[in-house]
């Protein structure tokens, strides 16, 4: 039986070493140059003697042993000597040489890879994720070297059940799965998209500390539309049109099937579907799977803590979100997961029908302000279309500027995947928002996509805005001491919490419940001051603190919903009997962190 105190005196020590997943040391059956070749297990120049002797490496290795703080120090050493030789260059080019640098460890030494990634995120995370990681999808098939990760093709149909237990690990918890057909804002990349699950899980591991061992980005190559790399000689995908209707759902119904008969505890993340496959999938397998859709519901508790932000940022109770008006530009599955999350919101703080409280948003896609007057309307945005009887001086189709000058937002929210939307004359036209500090979230990834830059959004909508983008850019000088900050409003402060919670709570499900409480969490993370200097989110340097309360906020929801079937030793009644603080602690109990362990046992 689980026991409180022992885990209260033990966590520490034990999540510095190892998650609940190995209960001891871990003891290598592989020897020689198998385990050099092995970035699971290899240490490099780190192996200590006793474990050469024993393990046949003696000979292998120069004969020095190398610290793990001295091969730390190394590597650190060799990226600075890369930034220093690199500069001048352009953007891309130093963005790439540092993310081969970083793949080349990953590659070779899994333990050091992530303690410096862990150590380092602030500066790393712009190079394994966003925005580094749409160039290296971009270039993929010419900078691949080794496979990572899982492909599943069109061509495997039938094969997958049986293909699934080519992966060599006994036990998956996470999978970021992408059909590779809206990257980012970059659009159909095919087979090219599997960046993004492996830098997403890379995420999980820096983030929320899932052992690494128990990981699998995934790729279902269905074909693609994008010309270009169909005529590409070194494209690695199948070289043919995506396929369509029942044809497609088969292959992802099937490998569904595979991975939850393999792993039945297993959690999967959809990622960077095109919309009408975000919001099909969703609905065919939340209520089957434990999966979610990071894209419509990881980015909607992300932009929903960032809007209940703006309303205390304006020094106005948070019941006052019900009177902000809010400007969406993209009508996909970022733009509608976030539109439907805020109306949730709105109508509890309200007390009124959902129906009754969308008068507040106002949304537009590719045509323009989207009303009940559009041609062919799609359905998941039907809810949030305009009544032109409602909206006085404004038709079907009008355009941002106009839609901004004539209803003055407090909030301009981009999920439209095109850079530069925002334009000086809508950005000007946010001067005279009715708010006293209008929020302007330029969301769409990567940097090129962003709906406007930072220095763009404080020079001509004001010193006063609040200012968040999905990937980073740097703080903007205004001059006279004053800064303008920049938050990054990104899915990264959620999914990790919401995979981690949702896997020690042991949850069959992930429940709008679990969500809205992740959402809740991050929003309640700014302290009041923090808030009044226009910063809305945490620094990304303390992601595994935010990750450790939000999963701990996910794992109390599905406890209260009473669907925590527990988590290795830890069962249903023992979660149900801890306090918050508790609960936060051993969420952070069972993360992993990169040390050495011992490969043989001691004598
Ligand atoms: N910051 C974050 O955490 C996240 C950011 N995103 C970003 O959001 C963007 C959109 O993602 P999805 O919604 O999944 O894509 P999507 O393809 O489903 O939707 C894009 C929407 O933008 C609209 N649009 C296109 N051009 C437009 C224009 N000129 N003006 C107004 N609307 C326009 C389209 O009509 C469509 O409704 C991507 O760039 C993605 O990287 C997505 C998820 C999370
Ligand atoms: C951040 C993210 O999930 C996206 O841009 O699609
Ligand atoms: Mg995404």
């Amino acid at each position: 039986m689980w026991n409180i105190a022992r885990f209260a005196a033990s966590n520490l020590s034990r999540s510095r070493r190892f998650s609940t997943a190995i209960p001891g040391p871990c003891i290598v059956h592989k020897r020689g140059a198998d385990i050099l070749h092995d970035p699971w297990f290899n240490k490099d120049t780190g192996f200590p003697l006793t474990e050469r002797d024993r393990l046949g490496l003696r000979g292998l290795l120069p004969p020095r042993v190398i610290s793990f703080e001295q091969q730390y120090a190394r590597f650190m050493e060799s990226y600075r000597s890369l930034e220093k030789n690199t500069r001048g260059q352009s953007d891309g080019i130093v963005s790439l040489a540092k993310w081969r640098i970083l793949n080349r460890l990953h590659d070779r030494n899994e333990t050091l890879y992530y303690r410096v990634l862990i150590d380092n995120i602030k500066n790393f995370a712009p190079i394994i994720y966003t925005p580094t990681v749409g160039l290296v999808c971009q270039n993929y098939s010419g900078l691949f070297r080794r496979p990572r990760g899982m492909y599943f093709s069109a061509k495997d149909k039938g094969e997958m059940m049986s293909m699934i237990y080519n992966w060599p690990a006994h036990q998956v918890d996470m999978i970021v799965l992408t059909d590779g057909s809206r990257i980012l804002g970059l659009g159909d990349l095919g087979v090219q998209g599997i960046g993004i699950p492996i830098g997403k899980l890379d995420m999980y591991v820096a983030a929320a500390g899932i052992n690494p061992q128990r990981i699998l980005p995934v790729m279902l190559d269905v074909g693609t539309n994008n010309q270009k790399l169909l005529e590409d000689p070194l494209y690695l995908g199948l070289r043919q049109p995506r396929l369509e209707g029942e044809e497609y759902l088969s292959i992802v119904d099937e490998f569904m099937e595979a991975v939850f008969t393999r792993w039945p505890k297993a959690i999967v993340q959809f990622e960077d579907f095109q919309m009408k496959w975000a919001f099909e999938t969703l609905q065919r397998y939340r209520k089957r799977f434990c999966m979610f859709n990071d894209d419509i519901q990881g980015t909607a508790g992300v932009a929903l803590a960032g809007l209940l932000g703006t309303v205390r940022a304006q020094g106005r109770p948070l019941s006052d979100f019900v009177h902000q008006r809010i400007v969406v530009v993209g009508a996909g599955s970022a733009g509608l997961g976030v539109l439907n999350m805020a109306a949730q919101a709105v109508s509890r703080m309200s007390g009124n029908g959902e129906a009754a409280v969308k008068k507040q948003f106002f949304l537009l896609d590719k045509d323009g302000l989207v009303t009940k007057e559009r041609k062919e309307l799609d359905p998941s945005a039907a809810p949030f279309a305009k009544d032109p009887r409602e909206i006085e001086g404004l038709r079907e189709g009008a355009g941002l500027a106009e839609v901004v000058k004539k209803v003055k937002p407090h909030v301009l929210l981009g999920l439209s995947g095109v850079g530069g939307v925002f334009s000086e004359e809508v950005l000007k036209a946010m001067r005279e928002s009715d708010s006293s500090k209008p929020a302007i979230f330029a969301m769409s990834n990567p940097t090129m996509n962003a709906e406007c830059t930072a220095a763009d959004a404080f020079r001509h909508a004001g010193e006063n805005i609040v200012f968040a983008s999905g990937s980073p850019f740097e703080n903007v000088d205004l001059g006279n001491g004053k800064v303008g900050h920049v938050n990054q409003a990104n899915n990264m402060y959620l999914f990790p919490g919401i995979g981690l919670g949702t896997l020690l709570s042991g949850a069959r499900f992930i429940t709008d419940g679990m969500l809205q409480a992740a959402a809740e969490c991050l929003a309640s993370y700014m302290t009041n001051e923090d808030i009044q200097n226009g910063i809305l989110y945490p620094s990304i340097s303390s992601i595994r603190n935010i990750t450790a309360e939000v999963g701990a906020a996910v794992l109390r929801a599905a406890v209260a919903e009473e669907l925590a079937e527990g988590h290795c030793d830890v069962g249903p009644k023992e979660l149900k009997i801890m306090s918050k603080e508790m609960t936060v602690e051993y969420v952070r109990s069972n993360m992993w962190f990169p040390v050495y362990s011992p490969l043989v046992h001691e004598k």
